[in-house]
């Protein structure tokens, strides 16, 4: 091909070379593959040719006699329908049959789409193949693996399903993500440098070389990468472990159609260097429709057709309802499956009269006899079993990096995003500074008399007010708005919960130690607390503690809420109660029975009594007034005042290192129930 022939729509945008077409025989067998109007694809296109498949590694995936049910009643309607309705409405009004029936192989190879019109299952069928249905749904029948049954564990270590919404922290490069990705997903035996070396390739091979170093974007806040450079991402991402079979869901979704064609190539591609690809999509036009190499046309939950694009045609045509000249196949197929408003009853008829023609066609039946080979008719079965059982089965743990790695991968990338926001750390500490001297200018100076006692009580509770308000709002959206993207990760078998939970916590313990003796060191002498050089330390030690109890607290919140709107809404109520039990504004002995109780959890208490005591014990003397009455002559009187007790200092301290890993806990259980609840 000379230089001429060469389309610029292509070769400008730096995907290399596209011939004009041949023979699309040969350009098959050469790793090429010919697209409609603009020619044949060569690997090429790519930045380097995809590593290939080992053919001992190909799958061949099979699913047989799926079905799918939902369970849609509520509770209401169920303990109506316990009392009120016959036997076969409760079994209605329970189960919905989503997909009936459905028989499929996936052959090593081949780029399998599943289209249908809106509602007809594509997506719930591909949930189905890759274990991934949601709470309410139960899913019957079998899923092979060269013949071999599958489980969830195994199919996870030895597939990737890139997912219709791509999920990344918004912050990092592409290089980062991917390095990140590589450290959690490949082969525990491998080195780093190998990690990096196969980084380095999958950016080339997605030809992500020019946005390497970009931030992928957070919507609305950071521009980044384009939609079409996501879902790239998001290949590279599986594409790391050179997965035999890829699932996809609505990959060409929200992408304009030159986009559209360009991920379609690659899952073209994908399948030319053995891979199994299996994809859902919706609308394709007809470029994209003449690049599948097999169709899967679903309709009310059945299979309307399964085989190449060549059959689909024969098979209309034989039921006289052939795809019309010039006419997109995909929106041909699409109209004719659709159950049309106003025509329920007649379409319902028809895509029943098809879905029943299929079953009894020759394809169809070959299908379904294909579909439930078991074992003992695959050459390579005991290899395929071997494998699996190398991959997953046998160790049961669906996860590649072992405890040690995952945490120190999930600290980098937790302390990176960190450090991603320097205008967020800037403006913590620009608010700790700033807070520190307005509390430090107004409190300046203060005597130990009657009114500098109340002024000094005061200015602590407020140390412990800001301190608390300021960590709990800092880490209440940490969980919160991540769980998405932690649930997904975690189902991929990148990393435990206990990782994620600890990596995430520990990296941003430097803030919450550093801040608070910030805050400390600036306003303790500007309003003139304890002189004593050893008081000020142990006061630092104090507001540490404090702060990192509300901290914790703020991780409970954070893990309770499903939103970071909800975390806002239910923080500070909750902390309410805690202050009220910090003996400043209602006094330790006057807490009610039923709540005291409450008051054991409450950080307020024991950071106050803990900085009252650290203040007051060696003051002997304290100036009053001849006349005043009521004025406490020393430092035991002040604490008596509150009723705080100078022996309970240690216990105070060994009481806020309990809440501190009690809250923590609860947090952590609280993350761990969702992952299970998301099952
Ligand atoms: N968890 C669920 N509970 C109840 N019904 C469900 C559930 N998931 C899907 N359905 C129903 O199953 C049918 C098929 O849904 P599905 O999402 O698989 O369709 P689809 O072909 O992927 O459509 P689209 O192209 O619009 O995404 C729909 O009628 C949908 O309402």
């Amino acid at each position: 091909m000379n230089n001429e022939e060469k389309i610029p729509l292509f070769s400008s945008n730096g995907y290399g070379d596209v011939d004009q077409g041949n023979d699309n025989s040969s350009s098959e067998s050469s790793g090429s593959f010919r697209v409609p109007f603009y020619g044949t694809v060569t690997s090429s296109q790519f930045g380097i040719p995809l590593r290939p498949i080992p053919v001992e590694e190909r799958i061949t995936y099979s699913w047989n006699s799926i079905n799918v049910f939902a369970d849609t009643a509520t509770a209401e309607s169920r303990n109506f329908c316990l009392c009120c309705c016959s036997n076969g409405e409760y079994e209605n009004l329970q189960k919905k049959h989503l997909v009936k029936n459905v028989n499929g192989v996936a052959r090593p190879g081949e780029l399998l789409a599943i289209l249908g019109s809106s509602g007809a299952g594509k997506t719930t069928l591909l949930n189905a193949l890759t274990f991934r249905s949601s709470k309410n749904i139960s899913v019957t029948g079998t899923r092979c693996v060269n013949g071999n049954p599958v489980h969830s564990t195994a199919l996870t270590s030895i597939s990737a399903y890139v997912q219709q919404a791509d999920m990344f922290i918004g912050t990092l490069t592409v290089r980062e993500h991917l390095t990140f990705q590589a450290l959690v997903r490949m082969d525990r035996h491998l080195k780093y440098d190998q990690r990096i070396a196969r980084v380095e390739e999958v950016i080339s091979e997605m030809s992500l070389n020019k946005c390497e170093n970009t931030c992928i974007g957070v919507p609305g806040r950071l521009k980044g990468l384009s939609g079409g450079e996501q879902k790239r991402l998001s290949f590279a991402s599986e594409m790391l472990t050179n997965p035999s079979l890829m699932f996809c869901d609505e990959p060409t979704s929200g992408l304009d159609s030159f986009m559209a064609l360009n991920v379609v190539q690659i899952l073209k591609q994908m399948a030319h260097t053995g891979k199994t690809v299996i994809c859902t999509i919706h609308q394709p036009s007809s470029e994209l429709y003449a690049m599948f190499d097999k169709l899967l046309l679903m309709a009310e939950g059945r299979i309307a057709f399964l085989g190449t694009p060549e059959e689909a045609d024969i098979f209309f045509r034989e039921l006289d309802a052939p795809c019309p000249k010039n006419y997109n196949p995909a929106d041909y197929f699409i109209q004719l499956l659709a159950i049309v408003p106003d025509n329920e009853e007649s379409c319902r008829h028809a895509v029943n009269m098809i879905c029943d023609k299929y079953e009894r066609s020759l394809t169809g039946m070959e299908v379904t006899l294909e579909s439930s080979t078991k074992v003992g008719d695959f050459l390579k079965n005991t290899e395929t079993e071997l494998w699996l059982n190398g991959t997953s089965n046998g160790r049961k743990s669906p996860y590649k990096a072992s405890w040690c790695a995952q945490f120190r991968a999930v600290l980098w990338r937790s302390w990176l995003s960190i450090l991603k926001e320097p205008l967020l750390v800037r403006v913590r500490l620009l608010q700790t500074i700033l807070v520190s001297l307005i509390l430090g200018s107004i409190y300046y100076g203060q005597v130990v008399n009657q009114d500098g006692v109340m002024n000094i009580n005061g200015v602590l509770f407020i140390f412990l007010t800001n301190l608390t308000f300021q960590n709990v709002f800092a880490v209440i959206n940490v969980f919160s708005a991540e769980l998405p993207l932690f649930l997904r990760e975690h189902k991929n078998g990148m990393y435990r919960t206990d990782v994620y939970f600890l990596g995430k916590t520990i990296a941003e313990i430097p803030f919450f130690v550093f801040l608070p003796l910030v805050f400390i060191s600036i306003c303790y002498f500007l309003i003139g607390l304890n002189s004593e050089m050893p008081r000020f330390f142990v006061a630092c030690g104090i507001v540490v503690l404090v702060a990192n109890a509300a901290t914790s607290f703020g991780y409970l919140i954070s893990c309770l809420s499903s939103s970071v709107s909800m975390a806002l809404s239910i923080g500070p109520p909750l902390i309410m109660p805690f202050l009220l039990f910090g003996g400043f504004f209602l006094n330790i002995d006057s807490i009610p029975i039923y709540f005291e109780w409450l008051s054991y959890f409450s950080w307020f208490k024991y950071g106050n009594e803990a900085l009252l005591i650290n203040q007051w014990q060696n003051m002997t003397d304290i100036q009053c007034d001849e006349n005043s009455r009521n004025c406490p002559r020393n430092g035991h009187v002040v604490l008596e005042m509150y009723n705080f007790k100078e022996d309970d200092f240690f216990l105070d301290i060994y009481a806020m290192v309990g809440l501190i890993l009690f809250f923590r806990l609860a947090a952590f259980f609280v993350l761990l129930r969702r992952t299970y609840k998301d099952q």
